[in-house]
C-alpha cells in the first residue's frame, strides 16, 4: 500500500542532496572568450551583452590575471579588427604583428601557464564579414583553407597553445594538422568547432565583432539545425583529420546532439553556450523575470551532464566566483 522505495529520502537536506550528486562544475571545466581590440585603456561593454567586454591589450594583461586567479586557466581569443584592415583574403588574419598574433603574446606574458586557444575564421578580417574567401557571391572553400592554415601557422608562431577553427570549410581539419607537423609544431593542438550550426543565436557575437555577414547568411557552411546525424559525421571526420577536441556549437538548444557525440566519440567534447544564449539570460534578469544565477548554474549543469567535458561560456567568470 505504501511505497517501498522512498526516493525521497535522498532529497531530504543538502548533505545527502550533494552526497548524491551526479554532476559538479569547478573553473576546470571552463574556457573564458574574451574580445579584443586595439587602443589603450579601452574596456568597452558590449550592447547587445551586458557586463561583457572588450579590451584593449594593456587590459586584457590585467583581466587574464584575474581570471587565472579565480582558476580559470583556458581563454579563447576573439580580435575586432578595424574596417579599413578587412579585405577578401584574410591579409590581416596573418599579419605576424596583428591584433590577434600580439594578443596571444599579451597573454602568454601577463600569465605563462594560461592556455591560449584562437578563432581560426575569416569573418572579423572580411569584408564581406564571411568565414572564407567569396567568389562570386560563393564561399569558397578550397582557397579559404588555404588562408586558415596559414592563419593557424600564424597563431603558432605567435605562441598559441591550440587553434580553434570556427569555419565549417570541409578538409581544414587535416589541412591545418598537416602543416602543423610540416613546422615542427607537433604539440599544436586543434579543437574544432565540428558541429556548428547556422544559428540566429550568434546575433550578439556579430555585434561583438562587427563581423556580420554583408550578404546573404552562413547556411552553405555552417549545419542545418534541423539535422543530428549530420553531426556525427561531421564530428568523425574531424576527429580523422586530426582534431584533439571537438565542440558542438551553440549549446542549450544542442544538448541532445551534445549527448549523442559524447556517446560515439573518444576525444573530450566541449559545447560552446553562445552570445544569443548569455543575452538572454542577462535580459531577462534585467528585467527581474529570472533568477540570473539561479538559471545560469542550471544551464551549465544541464551541459555537463549532457556530456560535454569543456564548456565555452560567458558566464565563466561569474560562475567561477560563485564556485569559490
Ligand atoms: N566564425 C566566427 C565565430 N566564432 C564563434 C562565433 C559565435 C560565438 C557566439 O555567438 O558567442 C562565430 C560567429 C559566427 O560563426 O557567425
Ligand atoms: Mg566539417
Amino acid at each position: 500500500m505504501y511505497p517501498l522505495k522512498r526516493n525521497r529520502r535522498l532529497r531530504t537536506n543538502e548533505a545527502i542532496r550533494s552526497l548524491v550528486r551526479e554532476t559538479i562544475i569547478s573553473p576546470n571545466d571552463f574556457l573564458v572568450p574574451l574580445f579584443v581590440v586595439e587602443g589603450k585603456g579601452v574596456k568597452e561593454e558590449i550592447a547587445s551583452m551586458p557586463n561583457y567586454f572588450r579590451y584593449s591589450l594593456d587590459l586584457l594583461e590585467k583581466e587574464v590575471k584575474e581570471l587565472w586567479s579565480l582558476g580559470l586557466k583556458s581563454v579563447l581569443l576573439f580580435v575586432k579588427v578595424p574596417d579599413n584592415l578587412k579585405d577578401n583574403k584574410g591579409t590581416e588574419a596573418v599579419n605576424p604583428k596583428g591584433l590577434m598574433q600580439r594578443a596571444i603574446q599579451t597573454v602568454k606574458n601577463a600569465c605563462p601557464e594560461m592556455l591560449v586557444m584562437t578563432d581560426v575564421a575569416l569573418d572579423p578580417y572580411s569584408s564581406y564579414g564571411h568565414d572564407g574567401i567569396v567568389e562570386d557571391g560563393e564561399i569558397i572553400n578550397d582557397d579559404s583553407v588555404e588562408v586558415l592554415t596559414a592563419m593557424s601557422i600564424s597563431h603558432a608562431e605567435a605562441g598559441a597553445d591550440f587553434v580553434a577553427p570556427s569555419d565549417m570549410m570541409d578538409g581544414r581539419i587535416l589541412s591545418i594538422r598537416e602543416a602543423f607537423e610540416d613546422e615542427g609544431f607537433v604539440n599544436m593542438g586543434i579543437m574544432s568547432y565540428s558541429a556548428k550550426y547556422a544559428s540566429a543565436f550568434y546575433g550578439p557575437f556579430r555585434d561583438a565583432l562587427d563581423s556580420a555577414p554583408g550578404f546573404g547568411d552562413k547556411k552553405t557552411y555552417q549545419m542545418d539545425y534541423a539535422n543530428r546525424f549530420e553531426a556525427i559525421k561531421e564530428t568523425e571526420m574531424d576527429i580523422d583529420e586530426g582534431a584533439d577536441i571537438v565542440m558542438v556549437k551553440p549549446g542549450l538548444c544542442y544538448l541532445d546532439i551534445v549527448r549523442e557525440i559524447k556517446n560515439e566519440v573518444d576525444v573530450p567534447v566541449a559545447v560552446y553556450q553562445v552570445s544569443g544564449e548569455y543575452a538572454m539570460v542577462k535580459a531577462a534578469a534585467e528585467k527581474g523575470w529570472l533568477d540570473h544565477d539561479a538559471v545560469m548554474m542550471e544551464q551549465l549543469i544541464a551541459m555537463k551532464r549532457a556530456g560535454a567535458n569543456i564548456i565555452a561560456s560567458y558566464f565563466a567568470k561569474d560562475a567561477a566566483k560563485l564556485l569559490g
